[in-house]
């Protein structure tokens, strides 16, 4: 109980209360010199423990290299010609890579050079995805390559509440090696052909992450086919959009997924063929469809492959590959045409900054839909890594479709790297403090301590490793306990749960930045560097390139560093939207043979060459008194307050202040309930609360002034929405961005009061 309740009851004049108060104070004392005690003693052997271990850490560990190393210079304007040289790697028969405009001070690029994988790549002349599949088959051949969970059953579970869900019981993973991966990608290729799909006509891929996403896709690779791909999550006329638009007559999805097409293809008349993964445990149930196309288990596609007498039409590197459907955090989704060149440039960058090695096992739960998740993948297939799938759902053992005393994925698969998208990790960090906030006050100062202490010892190059092992590694076992590394991308990842989930996942976590139209190529972070909130250096094969943005104040000549819209140049960069010349037209431009990407996204390089973004040109208001308020960047902010889950700020042009949507955090919210005497009240009304609005927008406001945001950032108004924003409901994308327009329009009537109050 608080200090301030104690005191209210001794006021109420209440004997009872008194005594209570009095005890309680005794008991603080009791607790911060039992605390205080037990603080010290851990303080002096934490102390002796590093003294006994300096030596033979400086012997085997020799920190001073590692400290060096991080504060290496990332990237340099290259009128300083530091030129990554492949032709020197490469075998004759492929030119030097191209020649570079170099009289721009303010482009960077990378001083690293290319790393082993890198290399072998150019050695082998590898230019397209095929040649990825067909190398990776021939060189790991009997390794394991693609997991799948098995589904033993699917059983009735009773909650505490009394309430009834199904849930599974799950068995281990199942295998493909690297050489019947190949193969089954071959075969399911031809089956194609055989159903009538020729080479160079598109073909959707609307599924959810799994292996034979991955077959198929290879398996269309190797008949020329470029994929369409489609977010799993997009709405019903975001994907009827995207299946008209790219004149497609055959569709691959789900058991899950295809129920959708009962209605969608009287929207999409060209489709004549869907092939279904098929479920692990069900029938699917195939009739019902429009008449006259033909629904097919992906299986027997497969088997119509094995005896078929097509063969591989190998694509070019600069054929399309794959048109990625963006999120449509923007608006409606545009299609980016990727070459197999665009893919491979990516990758190259990638192997070179990121260290994965082939002992490694990824866990894939992204989507495959996303160019982040799909070349970081083909990353680990070319690295000879295993690919084990999951899903959201069955993650972790507490996962919502884990049945009780069953293992999450992770805990059965162990990985040591993963992707993720940062709120994921937002989620994660909350959880680490909502288990620390429930503990005792001893518990709590305690992790604190050792907390702060870690992070003094890592900054200074040095590891922890007996309070690694008392105490975070067994956060760690969350995830199997083996991850080594993480790797975020899709939007910006905040310093504090940056620094929170390297600190008690016991890993690194790099941050890398890039958009669909770079195939997700732009800059990656150092895994030594020790910094936070800044994105990384170059990638090998691009440079970035700063120019002024007059609007908002952001010029090349700004100190102390130069900051401007980041613009990409490299073999990353796609050819252009499907379909849409005009907008190709201006956001893509050719200078010196090499092909740029203005991407309106705002960053400053600092003095090593690091790119950090500050701001997004689409997410700057300038309110009616003239300020420019970043929405982007105040949210990113305030999303580090606990009792926010979500958070969506809105800046009206013609008014003084923004204002807010928040989907509260549901424990924050009760027990912020508790203290106000709602404590019987649900969700829904607590979120109708006017008492509990004014309590949160105080607490966003205290948060804010703590995060240094300017009186104008701060919402004035909040609303509380009482449902949790999910890429299912069109709120946010699959990678959680927010869909400004979709939450506006949802919204709007809230906003209104909003201002009008
Ligand atoms: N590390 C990062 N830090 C900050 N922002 C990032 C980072 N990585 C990605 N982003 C943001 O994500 C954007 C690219 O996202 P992506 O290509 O996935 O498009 P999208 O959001 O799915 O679709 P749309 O084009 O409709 O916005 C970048 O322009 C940038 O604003």
């Amino acid at each position: 109980m608080s200090a301030n309740n104690n005191s209210n009851q001794y006021e109420n004049g209440n004997s009872t209360s008194y005594k209570y108060l009095r005890s309680a104070v005794i008991n603080t004392r009791m607790d911060s010199f039992w605390v205080q005690s037990a603080l010290g003693a851990i303080k002096a052997i934490a102390f002796m423990y590093d003294i006994i271990t300096l030596p033979v850490y400086l012997v085997l560990q020799q920190p001073w290299k590692r400290r060096q190393d991080s504060r290496r210079v990332k990237a340099k304007p290259i009128n300083q010609k530091m030129l990554v040289d492949e032709s020197k790697y490469a075998p004759d028969d492929i030119e030097a890579k191209i020649v570079r405009n170099d009289d721009n001070e303010l482009t960077y690029r990378t001083t690293d050079p290319p790393r082993d994988v890198h290399v072998k790549m150019l050695q082998e002349n590898i230019d397209t995805l095929e040649k990825v599949f067909n190398y990776v088959a021939k060189t790991y051949t009997s390794k394991r390559c693609l997991g799948t969970r098995q589904i033993l059953s699917e059983e009735d579970e009773v909650q505490q509440n009394g309430r009834v869900f199904k849930k599974y019981n799950l068995g281990d993973y199942k295998w493909k090696t690297f050489t019947e991966a190949e193969r089954m990608a071959a075969n399911f290729g031809r089956g194609l052909r055989e159903l009538g799909q020729k080479p160079r006509e598109n073909i959707v891929i609307f599924a959810e992450t799994r292996a034979e996403w991955m077959i198929a896709a290879h398996g269309c690779f190797k008949q020329a086919m470029p994929i369409v791909t489609v977010y799993a999550t997009l709405g019903d006329d975001g994907v009827a959009h995207c299946i008209t638009e790219t004149e497609v007559t055959t569709v691959i999805t789900s058991h899950d997924l295809l129920p959708k097409f009962k209605t969608l293809l009287d929207k999409c008349p060209l489709v004549k063929t869907i092939i279904y993964i098929e479920d692990q445990l069900q029938k699917t149930e195939t009739t019902g469809f429009k008449e006259g196309v033909k629904i097919l288990p992906f299986n027997q596609v497969v088997k119509t492959g094995q005896d078929s007498k097509f063969e591989h039409v190998p694509p070019k590197g600069d054929d399309i590959a794959i048109i990625m459907y963006t999120s449509g955090s923007t608006g409606t989704p545009k299609g980016v045409l990727l070459s197999h060149k665009n893919c491979i440039a990516t990758m190259k960058g990638f192997v070179d900054m990121v260290p994965i090695y082939p002992d490694d096992v990824l866990i894939g739960f992204l989507p495959l839909a996303h160019v982040f998740e799909l070349v970081a993948e083909s990353v680990c297939l070319m690295t000879g890594v295993p690919i084990g799938y999951s899903t959201p759902l069955t993650l972790i053992d507490t996962s919502s479709k884990i049945k009780r005393g069953c293992k999450g994925d992770a805990t059965v698969l162990k990985p040591t790297c993963m992707t993720s998208v940062p709120l994921i990790l937002d989620r994660i960090s909350k959880g680490i403090n909502d288990k620390v906030n429930s503990g005792s006050a001893f518990k709590k100062a305690l992790f604190k301590f050792l907390y702060q202490y870690k992070v003094k010892w890592v900054q200074r190059g040095y590891k922890t490793p007996l309070i690694d092992k008392l105490v975070f590694k067994k956060v760690a076992k969350l995830m199997g306990g083996k991850v080594r590394i993480i790797m975020s991308g899709g939007a910006p990842l905040s310093a504090d749960t940056h620094e929170q989930i390297k600190t008690c996942l016991c890993l690194e976590l790099i941050q890398g930045y890039g958009l669909t139209e770079t195939t997700s190529g732009a800059t990656v972070m150092d895994y030594r560097d020790m910094t936070y909130g800044r994105t990384g250096g170059p990638l090998t094969v691009c440079d970035i390139r700063l120019v002024n943005w007059e609007e908002g104040n952001y010029r090349v000549t700004n100190k102390p560093y130069p900051q401007g819209e980041v613009l990409i140049g490299g073999e990353c960069v796609s050819q252009g939207y499907y379909k849409l010349p005009g907008k190709t037209n201006e956001d893509f431009f050719e200078e010196d043979g090499q092909r740029w990407f203005k991407t309106g996204d705002i960053g400053e390089i600092q003095a090593d060459g690091v790119l950090k973004i500050i701001d997004r040109k689409k997410d700057l208001v300038k309110l009616q008194a003239g300020e420019y308020v970043s929405l982007g960047k105040v949210e990113s902010e305030l999303k580090t307050c606990g009792i926010i889950e979500n958070i969506c700020v809105y800046g009206d042009p013609t008014k003084q202040y923004t204002v807010a949507l928040v989907v509260p955090n549901q424990n924050h919210l009760e027990e912020l309930a508790q203290k106000h005497g709602l404590g019987e009240k649900t969700f829904e009304e607590l979120c109708s609360s006017p008492i509990i609005e004014k309590a949160i927008l105080k607490e966003i406001a205290e948060h804010a002034r703590k995060c240094k945001l300017q009186k104008y950032e701060v919402p004035a108004a909040i609303t509380l929405c009482k449902e949790v924003w999910s890429p299912d409901m069109g709120l946010v994308t699959a990678a959680f961005k927010l869909k400004r327009k979709d939450i506006q329009d949802r919204y709007q009537h809230d906003i209104n009061r909003m201002y009008a109050s």
